[in-house]
C-alpha cells in the first residue's frame, strides 16, 4: 500500500538523523522537505525566529498547539532547561502516530507529553490532567480558524499569566485575520510581526509574538 507523505519524513529522518540528536531531525525534515517533498513544518526560516523566542523566554511549560510530524516540537524542546516540560496536541491519529516515532528518535520523549486530540477538548483539562498551573509560551500552529476561540480559551481557564507568550505560526499564510485584530487591539497583549516566508517557497508568511499584559 502506498506510504503517506509523515510516513516518508520519518524514513528521511531514520535514514539521516542521528538518533538522540534533536538537531541532526531537524536539519533532515528541512533537507526531506527543501530538497523531496514539502510538508507544513515551521520550517528553518520561521524556526530561527522561533528559537529566539524560545531562548529569550527560557520557558519552564510550553503547550503547542498542532504537532503534525514533531519537527517544531523537537526544535523547541531542543532549547528547553533541564526540567521543562513541553505538552503538544496533535487532533489527528496518523499525525501523531509519526510524530511520535520522530521525538523518540530525537531522544526527547522525556520532555515531550504528545496528546491525541482536540485543543477544545484538552485546554481545559490542563491544570487537572497534567498538574500544569500556568504557560509561559503557547506555539500555535494548528489549524487557523481556531487560533482566536483558543486563545480566549487559554484566558478563560486562567492558563496565562503576566508575561505568558503566545507565539503563532502562519499569521499571513493562509492567515488568521481575526486573531491578528483581536491580539493587536486588545489592551491584554502586546503583540509583535516576524516577517519571513512559508516554509521552504519565497512566499510571504510570519510570526506574530504577543505577550499577555494580565
Ligand atoms: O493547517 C496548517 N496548520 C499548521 N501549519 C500550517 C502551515 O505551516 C502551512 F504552511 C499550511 C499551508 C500553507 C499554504 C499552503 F499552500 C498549504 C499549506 C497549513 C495549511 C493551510 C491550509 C490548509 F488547507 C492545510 C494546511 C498549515
Ligand atoms: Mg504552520
Amino acid at each position: 500500500t502506498q506510504s503517506t507523505r509523515p510516513q516518508r519524513l520519518l524514513g528521511a529522518v531514520q535514514k539521516n538523523a542521528t538518533r538522540g540528536d534533536p538537531r541532526s531531525v531537524v536539519k533532515a525534515i528541512d533537507e526531506f522537505c527543501r530538497h523531496k517533498e514539502w510538508a507544513m513544518n515551521v520550517g528553518d526560516e520561521k524556526g530561527c525566529i522561533l528559537d529566539s523566542v524560545v531562548s529569550e523566554l527560557n520557558p519552564a511549560t510550553v503547550l503547542e498547539l498542532g504537532t503534525y510530524c514533531g519537527y517544531s516540537t523537537v526544535r523547541i524542546a531542543s532549547l528547553l532547561p533541564p526540567h521543562a516540560k513541553l505538552i503538544t496536541l496533535e487532533f489527528n491519529p496518523d499525525y501523531a502516530k509519526i510524530a511520535c516515532q520522530v521525538i523518540a528518535w530525537a531522544g526527547l520523549e522525556d520532555k515531550i507529553q504528545l496528546v491525541e486530540g482536540s485543543s477544545a477538548e484538552w485546554i481545559p483539562k490542563m491544570k487537572e490532567h497534567f498538574g500544569v498551573k500556568m504557560l509561559d509560551l503557547v506555539f500555535m500552529d494548528h489549524w487557523k480558524d481556531d487560533y482566536l476561540p483558543d486563545t480566549k480559551l487559554l484566558e478563560d481557564c486562567g492558563l496565562l499569566r503576566k508575561g505568558s507568550v503566545l507565539l503563532a505560526d502562519n499569521v499571513i499564510c493562509p492567515g488568521s485575520p481575526d486573531y491578528l485584530k483581536y491580539v493587536r487591539r486588545s489592551p491584554r497583549y502586546k503583540s509583535q510581526y516576524f516577517r519571513s516566508h512559508l516554509e521552504y517557497t519565497k512566499a510571504e508568511d510570519g510570526l506574530e509574538k504577543s505577550v499577555f499584559l494580565g
